[in-house]
Protein backbone atom coordinates (compact mmCIF):
# COMPACT_ATOMS: atom_id res chain seq x y z
CA UNK A 1 0.00 0.00 0.00
CA UNK A 2 1.01 3.34 -0.83
CA UNK A 3 -0.53 6.63 0.44
CA UNK A 4 0.80 10.24 -0.60
CA UNK A 5 -0.84 12.20 2.00
CA UNK A 6 -0.36 16.67 1.27
CA UNK A 7 2.74 16.21 -0.20
CA UNK A 8 4.41 19.51 -0.63
CA UNK A 9 7.67 20.68 -2.30
CA UNK A 10 9.03 23.93 -2.51
CA UNK A 11 12.48 24.76 -4.05
CA UNK A 12 13.03 28.38 -4.06
CA UNK A 13 10.53 30.38 -5.97
CA UNK A 14 8.83 26.78 -7.62
CA UNK A 15 6.39 25.07 -6.09
CA UNK A 16 6.76 21.10 -7.58
CA UNK A 17 4.30 19.65 -5.60
CA UNK A 18 1.24 21.18 -3.90
CA UNK A 19 -0.72 18.74 -1.21
CA UNK A 20 -0.47 16.03 -3.25
CA UNK A 21 -2.64 13.15 -2.10
CA UNK A 22 -3.88 9.76 -3.58
CA UNK A 23 -3.45 5.79 -2.33
CA UNK A 24 -2.16 3.05 -4.71
CA UNK A 25 -3.42 -0.41 -3.33
CA UNK A 26 -2.98 -3.86 -3.11
CA UNK A 27 -3.84 -6.36 -6.14
CA UNK A 28 -3.78 -3.14 -8.31
CA UNK A 29 -1.41 -1.59 -10.68
CA UNK A 30 -1.80 2.21 -10.35
CA UNK A 31 -0.69 4.73 -13.39
CA UNK A 32 0.75 7.90 -12.34
CA UNK A 33 0.06 10.43 -15.37
CA UNK A 34 1.40 13.86 -15.81
CA UNK A 35 3.11 15.91 -18.68
CA UNK A 36 6.66 16.53 -18.12
CA UNK A 37 7.56 18.82 -15.08
CA UNK A 38 3.88 17.88 -14.07
CA UNK A 39 5.75 16.61 -10.59
CA UNK A 40 5.98 12.84 -10.89
CA UNK A 41 9.54 12.10 -10.09
CA UNK A 42 9.24 14.43 -7.02
CA UNK A 43 6.58 12.38 -5.75
CA UNK A 44 7.91 9.19 -6.31
CA UNK A 45 11.47 9.94 -4.90
CA UNK A 46 9.51 11.45 -1.90
CA UNK A 47 8.19 7.93 -1.45
CA UNK A 48 11.44 6.40 -1.72
CA UNK A 49 13.09 8.97 0.40
CA UNK A 50 15.47 10.30 -1.42
CA UNK A 51 13.58 14.02 -1.13
CA UNK A 52 12.37 16.01 1.93
CA UNK A 53 8.81 17.23 1.46
CA UNK A 54 8.38 20.51 2.55
CA UNK A 55 5.12 19.12 3.89
CA UNK A 56 3.25 16.35 4.02
CA UNK A 57 3.85 12.68 4.20
CA UNK A 58 4.95 10.08 1.88
CA UNK A 59 4.14 6.28 3.09
CA UNK A 60 4.86 3.06 2.62
CA UNK A 61 2.80 0.34 4.20
CA UNK A 62 1.92 3.32 6.89
CA UNK A 63 5.31 4.17 7.39
CA UNK A 64 8.12 6.57 6.27
CA UNK A 65 10.89 5.24 4.21
CA UNK A 66 13.16 5.72 6.66
CA UNK A 67 10.86 4.20 9.26
CA UNK A 68 10.85 0.99 7.38
CA UNK A 69 13.02 -1.76 9.18
CA UNK A 70 13.94 -3.55 5.92
CA UNK A 71 13.20 -0.98 3.08
CA UNK A 72 14.65 -3.59 0.58
CA UNK A 73 11.57 -6.07 1.79
CA UNK A 74 9.04 -3.33 1.74
CA UNK A 75 9.73 -1.53 -1.45
CA UNK A 76 11.33 -2.18 -4.85
CA UNK A 77 11.77 0.84 -7.10
CA UNK A 78 13.31 1.56 -11.08
CA UNK A 79 13.96 4.97 -10.91
CA UNK A 80 16.00 5.23 -14.26
CA UNK A 81 17.92 1.86 -16.08
CA UNK A 82 21.30 1.43 -16.24
CA UNK A 83 22.77 2.62 -12.77
CA UNK A 84 25.16 -0.51 -12.80
CA UNK A 85 29.03 -0.47 -14.22
CA UNK A 86 29.47 -1.11 -17.62
CA UNK A 87 32.11 -3.31 -16.85
CA UNK A 88 30.39 -5.68 -14.48
CA UNK A 89 28.25 -8.28 -15.94
CA UNK A 90 24.59 -8.32 -14.71
CA UNK A 91 25.11 -11.56 -13.19
CA UNK A 92 28.04 -10.04 -11.11
CA UNK A 93 25.88 -7.04 -10.91
CA UNK A 94 22.94 -8.46 -9.32
CA UNK A 95 25.46 -10.49 -7.16
CA UNK A 96 26.91 -7.41 -5.70
CA UNK A 97 23.44 -5.77 -5.23
CA UNK A 98 22.12 -9.20 -3.18
CA UNK A 99 25.01 -9.08 -0.91
CA UNK A 100 24.27 -4.98 -0.62
CA UNK A 101 20.32 -5.91 0.68
CA UNK A 102 20.76 -9.58 2.31
CA UNK A 103 19.27 -11.55 -0.73
CA UNK A 104 20.47 -14.70 -1.22
CA UNK A 105 22.93 -15.94 -4.00
CA UNK A 106 20.10 -18.17 -5.39
CA UNK A 107 17.93 -14.95 -5.95
CA UNK A 108 20.04 -13.68 -8.73
CA UNK A 109 19.68 -17.16 -11.12
CA UNK A 110 15.97 -17.38 -10.65
CA UNK A 111 15.59 -13.73 -11.37
CA UNK A 112 18.16 -13.65 -14.14
CA UNK A 113 15.27 -16.31 -15.77
CA UNK A 114 12.47 -14.53 -14.51
CA UNK A 115 13.62 -11.09 -16.13
CA UNK A 116 14.86 -13.35 -19.50
CA UNK A 117 18.44 -12.20 -19.37
CA UNK A 118 20.21 -15.57 -18.41
CA UNK A 119 21.54 -15.99 -21.95
CA UNK A 120 23.11 -12.31 -21.58
CA UNK A 121 24.02 -12.95 -17.81
CA UNK A 122 27.94 -12.78 -18.09
CA UNK A 123 27.64 -10.18 -20.67
CA UNK A 124 28.79 -6.58 -19.88
CA UNK A 125 26.12 -4.18 -18.95
CA UNK A 126 27.68 -1.68 -20.96
CA UNK A 127 26.94 -4.12 -24.14
CA UNK A 128 23.00 -4.13 -23.25
CA UNK A 129 20.63 -2.62 -25.17
CA UNK A 130 18.35 0.00 -23.25
CA UNK A 131 15.56 -2.73 -23.05
CA UNK A 132 18.18 -5.11 -21.46
CA UNK A 133 19.02 -2.30 -19.08
CA UNK A 134 15.55 -1.65 -17.95
CA UNK A 135 15.40 -5.87 -17.24
CA UNK A 136 18.06 -5.41 -15.05
CA UNK A 137 17.11 -2.42 -13.42
CA UNK A 138 13.82 -4.31 -13.14
CA UNK A 139 15.39 -7.61 -11.13
CA UNK A 140 17.58 -5.86 -8.94
CA UNK A 141 14.23 -3.88 -7.46
CA UNK A 142 13.01 -7.68 -7.08
CA UNK A 143 15.46 -8.85 -5.16
CA UNK A 144 14.38 -9.17 -1.76
CA UNK A 145 10.95 -9.99 -3.34
CA UNK A 146 8.93 -6.54 -2.31
CA UNK A 147 5.49 -5.97 -2.56
CA UNK A 148 5.53 -2.42 -3.32
CA UNK A 149 6.97 -1.81 -6.37
CA UNK A 150 7.40 1.87 -7.59
CA UNK A 151 8.51 2.58 -11.19
CA UNK A 152 9.57 6.02 -12.85
CA UNK A 153 8.60 5.54 -16.74
CA UNK A 154 9.49 1.89 -16.83
CA UNK A 155 8.13 1.58 -20.88
CA UNK A 156 10.62 4.11 -21.65
CA UNK A 157 12.76 3.34 -25.01
CA UNK A 158 11.34 -0.51 -24.85
CA UNK A 159 10.21 -1.92 -27.88
CA UNK A 160 6.74 -3.49 -28.21
CA UNK A 161 7.66 -7.12 -27.08
CA UNK A 162 9.77 -5.22 -24.01
CA UNK A 163 6.57 -3.49 -23.04
CA UNK A 164 4.70 -6.53 -23.50
CA UNK A 165 6.93 -7.87 -20.94
CA UNK A 166 6.79 -5.60 -18.52
CA UNK A 167 3.16 -5.81 -18.69
CA UNK A 168 2.97 -9.59 -17.93
CA UNK A 169 5.56 -8.57 -15.05
CA UNK A 170 3.76 -5.92 -13.65
CA UNK A 171 0.04 -7.63 -14.00
CA UNK A 172 1.31 -10.74 -12.38
CA UNK A 173 2.84 -9.09 -9.67
CA UNK A 174 -0.33 -7.22 -8.65
CA UNK A 175 -2.21 -10.47 -9.11
CA UNK A 176 -0.02 -12.01 -6.58
CA UNK A 177 -1.45 -8.76 -4.06
CA UNK A 178 1.44 -7.06 -4.97
CA UNK A 179 1.22 -3.05 -5.17
CA UNK A 180 2.56 -1.34 -8.26
CA UNK A 181 2.74 2.51 -8.97
CA UNK A 182 4.03 3.37 -12.14
CA UNK A 183 4.55 6.84 -13.55
CA UNK A 184 4.22 7.66 -17.23
CA UNK A 185 3.48 10.35 -19.44
CA UNK A 186 1.20 8.15 -22.15
CA UNK A 187 -2.23 7.22 -20.62
CA UNK A 188 -2.45 4.63 -24.20
CA UNK A 189 0.69 2.75 -23.37
CA UNK A 190 -0.86 2.00 -20.43
CA UNK A 191 -4.41 1.34 -21.67
CA UNK A 192 -4.06 -2.56 -21.12
CA UNK A 193 -1.63 -2.35 -17.70
CA UNK A 194 -3.36 -0.27 -15.40
CA UNK A 195 -6.45 -0.74 -12.73
CA UNK A 196 -5.89 2.64 -11.46
CA UNK A 197 -5.27 6.37 -12.64
CA UNK A 198 -3.45 9.54 -10.68
CA UNK A 199 -3.61 12.09 -12.80
CA UNK A 200 -1.01 15.52 -11.52
CA UNK A 201 -1.13 18.54 -13.11
CA UNK A 202 1.52 21.10 -12.06
CA UNK A 203 1.86 19.25 -9.10
CA UNK A 204 -1.74 18.81 -8.37
CA UNK A 205 -3.78 16.16 -8.27
CA UNK A 206 -6.84 16.43 -10.56
CA UNK A 207 -7.90 12.83 -10.77
CA UNK A 208 -7.89 9.71 -8.81
CA UNK A 209 -9.97 6.76 -10.26
CA UNK A 210 -10.48 3.41 -11.96
CA UNK A 211 -9.83 3.38 -15.47
CA UNK A 212 -12.45 1.93 -16.37
CA UNK A 213 -14.68 4.84 -15.32
CA UNK A 214 -12.95 7.32 -17.54
CA UNK A 215 -14.06 5.52 -20.16
CA UNK A 216 -17.67 5.49 -19.21
CA UNK A 217 -17.15 9.32 -18.21
CA UNK A 218 -16.49 10.37 -21.85
CA UNK A 219 -18.98 9.87 -24.75
CA UNK A 220 -18.53 7.36 -27.49
CA UNK A 221 -18.42 9.06 -30.64
CA UNK A 222 -20.87 7.54 -33.43
CA UNK A 223 -19.80 7.57 -36.98
CA UNK A 224 -22.86 7.42 -39.31
CA UNK A 225 -23.69 7.36 -43.27
CA UNK A 226 -26.67 7.42 -44.90
CA UNK A 227 -28.01 8.51 -48.28
CA UNK A 228 -30.00 11.43 -46.65
CA UNK A 229 -26.95 13.26 -44.34
CA UNK A 230 -29.64 16.55 -44.12
CA UNK A 231 -32.70 14.82 -42.67
CA UNK A 232 -30.58 12.71 -40.69
CA UNK A 233 -28.79 15.75 -39.04
CA UNK A 234 -31.97 17.15 -38.07
CA UNK A 235 -33.55 14.26 -36.80
CA UNK A 236 -30.83 13.81 -34.53
CA UNK A 237 -30.37 17.04 -33.64
CA UNK A 238 -34.46 17.39 -32.48
CA UNK A 239 -33.23 14.40 -30.08
CA UNK A 240 -30.26 16.06 -28.60
CA UNK A 241 -27.48 14.41 -30.33
CA UNK A 242 -24.31 16.70 -31.08
CA UNK A 243 -23.53 15.98 -34.92
CA UNK A 244 -20.66 17.29 -36.90
CA UNK A 245 -19.46 16.39 -40.20
CA UNK A 246 -16.46 14.59 -40.95
CA UNK A 247 -15.99 14.21 -44.89
CA UNK A 248 -18.84 11.82 -46.31
CA UNK A 249 -19.97 10.65 -42.65
CA UNK A 250 -21.53 12.30 -39.53
CA UNK A 251 -19.98 12.14 -36.04
CA UNK A 252 -22.67 12.17 -33.55
CA UNK A 253 -22.34 12.51 -29.45
CA UNK A 254 -25.02 12.07 -26.79
CA UNK A 255 -26.85 9.35 -28.29
CA UNK A 256 -26.56 5.60 -28.05
CA UNK A 257 -26.39 3.77 -31.41
CA UNK A 258 -29.32 1.88 -30.40
CA UNK A 259 -31.03 4.90 -30.03
CA UNK A 260 -29.51 5.91 -33.49
CA UNK A 261 -30.47 3.32 -35.68
CA UNK A 262 -34.22 3.80 -33.91
CA UNK A 263 -34.28 7.64 -34.95
CA UNK A 264 -33.54 6.44 -38.13
CA UNK A 265 -35.72 3.65 -38.76
CA UNK A 266 -38.42 6.10 -37.58
CA UNK A 267 -37.36 8.70 -39.87
CA UNK A 268 -36.91 6.36 -42.63
CA UNK A 269 -33.60 6.99 -43.19
CA UNK A 270 -31.88 4.43 -44.30
CA UNK A 271 -28.14 3.60 -42.78
CA UNK A 272 -24.93 2.90 -44.77
CA UNK A 273 -22.97 2.83 -41.46
CA UNK A 274 -23.17 3.03 -38.09
CA UNK A 275 -20.21 2.54 -36.48
CA UNK A 276 -18.84 3.17 -32.21
CA UNK A 277 -14.95 4.93 -31.86
CA UNK A 278 -14.67 4.46 -27.88
CA UNK A 279 -13.55 7.08 -26.45
CA UNK A 280 -9.61 7.89 -27.13
CA UNK A 281 -7.10 7.82 -24.30
CA UNK A 282 -4.83 9.88 -24.97
CA UNK A 283 -7.63 12.39 -25.90
CA UNK A 284 -8.81 11.63 -22.22
CA UNK A 285 -5.82 12.32 -20.51
CA UNK A 286 -5.04 15.38 -22.39
CA UNK A 287 -8.12 16.90 -21.13
CA UNK A 288 -7.64 15.80 -17.54
CA UNK A 289 -4.29 17.16 -17.85
CA UNK A 290 -6.00 20.37 -19.00
CA UNK A 291 -3.85 20.55 -21.79
CA UNK A 292 -6.53 21.13 -24.60
N1 LIG B 1 16.08 19.71 -7.55
C1 LIG B 1 15.22 20.59 -8.10
N2 LIG B 1 15.44 21.92 -8.01
C2 LIG B 1 14.59 22.81 -8.56
N3 LIG B 1 13.46 22.49 -9.20
C3 LIG B 1 13.18 21.18 -9.34
C4 LIG B 1 14.05 20.16 -8.79
N4 LIG B 1 13.51 18.95 -9.06
C5 LIG B 1 12.37 19.19 -9.75
N5 LIG B 1 12.18 20.52 -9.92
C6 LIG B 1 11.03 21.16 -10.59
O1 LIG B 1 9.85 20.59 -10.08
C7 LIG B 1 8.88 20.41 -11.10
C8 LIG B 1 8.45 18.95 -11.16
O2 LIG B 1 9.56 18.16 -11.65
P1 LIG B 1 9.49 16.57 -11.78
O3 LIG B 1 10.82 16.12 -12.26
O4 LIG B 1 8.98 15.99 -10.53
O5 LIG B 1 8.40 16.39 -12.92
P2 LIG B 1 8.05 15.11 -13.79
O6 LIG B 1 6.55 15.06 -13.86
O7 LIG B 1 8.75 13.92 -13.27
O8 LIG B 1 8.62 15.51 -15.20
P3 LIG B 1 9.30 14.59 -16.36
O9 LIG B 1 8.18 13.78 -16.95
O10 LIG B 1 9.83 15.62 -17.28
O11 LIG B 1 10.37 13.76 -15.71
C9 LIG B 1 9.50 20.94 -12.38
O12 LIG B 1 9.09 22.29 -12.53
C10 LIG B 1 10.99 20.85 -12.09
O13 LIG B 1 11.69 21.82 -12.83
Amino acid sequence: MIQALGLTKVYGRVRALNGVSFEARPGRVTGFLGLNGSGKTTTLRMLLGLTRPTAGQALINRRRFRDLSHPTREVGAVLEQGICHPGQSGRAHLVSQAIMVGASRSRVDVLLDHVDLTHAADQRTGQYSLGMRQRLAVATALLCDPPVLVLDEPANGLDPEGVAWMRGLLREHARLGGTVLLSSHLLAELAHLIDDVVVIVKGQVTCEAPLASLYGATASRLRIRSRDQRRLRQVLESAGGRVTRNGDALEVVGLTSEHVGEIAFHARVPLHELTVDPPNLEEIFLDLAGSR
